[in-house]
């Protein structure tokens, strides 16, 4: 099944980047297929005007409605549709996680809405909650300038989990964040060669000691865990379970 993402954004240019890469990979046997569309198409004025300013007063601007409204009927239909799956990234949106990754790649469509200035009209947001299945997401607690930058890290989450899009899933089942790892944080990892600028790796890696390496990469995540990310470790017990 060909999982269909469009974007919507006055900088379409951004989403040329994923022709490329493993994106670009996916997009061609099939899995994934990329529209970009720039938002001043949908406008009607010599200026091709998609902002004006705050009713109530404030500083910025705020992406006007018409254009969105005219985009979605293009892009999406005036019919109501639950399986299409609406992304506004947000400064005020729920925290993007793994698992909402996890839940989108089996989407077949999700259109990304890209806002600048201070934001868009919250008509857009109330209009698109009515029609199709909404996410306001915020990628952390850090302000960017618009959701483009948003957009594309949410595609990647997402798109690497699609069946049959990574060469070798084995290797999402061990990621952190992932279930794999109980919600640990990664052990280190190295390779060849094993001396490196006085750097050497970790003997036990090279012991071929199966339970030994085991044990060493738990205490790794354990303690990297506990050192980074208290919030991730059970705070009855002060170590992850
Ligand atoms: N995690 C995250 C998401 C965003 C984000 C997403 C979309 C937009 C659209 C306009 N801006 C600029 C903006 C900055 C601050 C306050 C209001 C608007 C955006 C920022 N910043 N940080």
């Amino acid at each position: 099944m060909t999982m269909r993402l469009d974007y919507l954004s006055i900088f379409p240019a951004y989403f040329d980047v994923l022709d490329i890469s493993l994106l670009g990979k996916a997009a061609v046997n099939g899995l994934v297929e990329v529209h970009a569309h720039d938002l001043r198409d949908w406008t009607h004025d010599r200026h091709r005007t998609v902002d004006d300013t705050p009713c109530g007063g404030g500083a910025g601007m705020v992406m006007k409605p018409d254009p969105w409204g005219e985009a979605f009927d293009e892009i999406i239909g005036t019919e109501p549709d639950s399986s299409v799956h609406v992304i506004f990234p947000s400064p005020s949106g729920a925290p993007f996680t793994q698992s909402a990754a996890q839940e989108l790649s089996s989407a077949v469509r999700i259109v990304f809405c890209c806002g600048r200035y201070e934001g868009i009209d919250h008509r857009v947001i109330d209009y698109a909650r009515s029609m199709w299945t909404v996410h306001e997401v915020s990628l952390g607690d850090y302000v960017l300038n618009g959701g483009e930058v948003a957009a594309l890290a949410i595609t990647e989450a997402v798109v690497r989990l699609v069946p049959g899009f990574m060469g070798n899933p084995e290797s999402l089942a061990e990621e952190s964040f992932s279930a794999g790892q109980d919600g640990l944080l990664e052990y280190p990892l190295f390779t060849r060669p094993v001396s490196w600028r006085g750097l050497d790796v970790p003997e036990v890696l090279m012991s071929g000691h199966h339970g030994r390496i085991a044990k060493w990469r738990r205490d790794e995540s354990v303690r990297l865990t506990c050192e980074r990310r208290p919030d991730l470790t059970d705070s009855d017990f002060g170590v992850p379970h």
